[in-house]
């Protein structure tokens, strides 16, 4: 049997973005193959699968969700087993929360509870968002595998290991990708008059998009407009006839989202009139807020706190976003940050998890899912 850390190491190598994790699911498929198959039920969904753990005496289902995609990064650790899918990286973490699902898994199927428990391993969490149809799939093909409580967990770069933190209700925010267009007329760099430049409209719209946190949001709200990408023209001496914009929106209340998308939609209506061209918006995926059950999370607050090897801290929400809010919309459960302890950040080229929060995580997990299959308060 592999040990968690070459599971990771392996995971590690072979990124795959959202609903292409072909290779990932067919690794996790052998890990899980490899357990025994008594209480296991096994069913794939896309590139992600659902495993169910039968209960010794069950009433009712625990869920564990892990995410399995990576990001279009390329990676810049110098690690022994970085990457070998040349610009991809899991730079967010989902091959540690694969592992730990995996390592739960282990646990719970060698000695088992008597609740059932159903691992998610979902695809797409960075985009365009795999949770949302995975849980109409279960509702509509496969009730029978609906947990009644869920739970899953992401690295927190900033955090020691052994520190868990979250807190009752809103953890993260609301979320929408953006992807704007302005199409102009191409011309030769010398001539102006005669071209539309897209260059000059996509720096002036990225400016006015800076204005609607800071001038239509109630500084009492949060939100973020962020363009990360940004790509006009084709060579020094042509007029840009095309250039994109990339970004994402975050807000804590769902309503400001509306406000948000509203002011980029006139500001992109007055973008068209100044630089005369035509601005098309895509919204590409938006996911739900991630809001914790209030009772629950305080209980897994008590119970971290109680634990001997961890630092529970009650933390802030953030901007970031998570389609898990997609599950706890419809399951009580809660997120978790899980420290790993790394100077490079999430989504970075350099991230570098401890690995030692596997070995830290998985008896911290385990530990709480026996403790719940000993109640039935919920
Ligand atoms: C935990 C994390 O980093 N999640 C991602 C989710 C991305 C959602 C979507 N693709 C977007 O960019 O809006 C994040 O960036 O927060």
């Amino acid at each position: 049997m592999k040990t968690l850390q070459q599971i990771r190491r392996d995971l590690h190598q072979i990124p795959e973005i959202g609903f292409q994790e072909v290779k990932t699911q067919a690794y996790l498929l052998e890990e899980i193959e490899s357990l025994h198959q008594q209480r296991l039920t096994v069913v794939k969904w896309k590139t992600g699968i659902v495993v169910h753990v039968k209960g010794l005496n069950p009433t009712k289902t625990i869920g564990w969700r892990t995410d399995i995609d990576g990001l279009p990064i390329e990676e810049q650790t110098s690690l022994s087993y970085e990457s070998t899918h040349q610009g991809y990286m899991h730079a967010c973490g989902h091959d540690i929360h694969m592992t730990v699902a995996l390592g739960l898994l282990r646990q719970i199927n060698q000695t088992p509870i008597n609740d059932s428990m159903v691992f998610l391993f979902q695809p797409a969490e960075e985009g365009p968002g795999g949770a949302l149809p995975m849980r109409q799939w279960l509702k509509t093909q496969h009730p029978e595998f609906l947990p009644d409580i869920i739970f899953a967990f992401h690295i927190a770069p900033e955090y020691p290991v052994g520190t868990v933190a979250t807190r009752p209700g809103l953890l993260f925010a609301n979320t929408s990708e953006l992807f704007i267009d302005l199409r102009g007329v191409e011309g030769h760099a010398a001539f102006p008059h005669r071209t539309k430049d897209m260059s000059v409209a996509a720096a002036s719209l990225l400016l006015q998009l800076q204005t609607i946190v800071s001038r239509s949001i109630n500084p009492l709200d949060s939100a973020v407009v962020t363009i990360g990408k940004m790509t006009s023209g084709t060579v020094q001496n042509i007029i840009s006839g095309h250039a994109r914009l990339e970004g994402t929106i975050r807000t804590m209340d769902a309503q400001t989202m509306d406000t948000v998308k509203n002011r980029i939609e006139a500001l992109c209506k007055a973008t068209e009139i100044a630089f005369e061209c035509q601005v098309d918006i895509d919204y590409g995926s938006g996911y739900y807020q991630v809001s914790n059950t209030p009772e629950m999370t305080v209980d897994f607050l008590k119970f971290a706190d109680q634990h001997q090897a961890t630092i529970s801290i009650e933390c802030d929400a953030a901007m970031t976003g998570e389609d898990f809010g997609y599950f706890l919309q419809e399951i009580p459960g809660l997120l978790f940050w899980a420290g790993v302890d790394s100077i490079y950040g999430l989504h970075n080229a350099k991230l570098n998890p401890d690995e030692k929060v596997i070995d830290y995580l998985v008896p911290f997990a385990e530990s709480y899912i026996r403790s719940l299959s000993n109640h039935d308060n919920f």
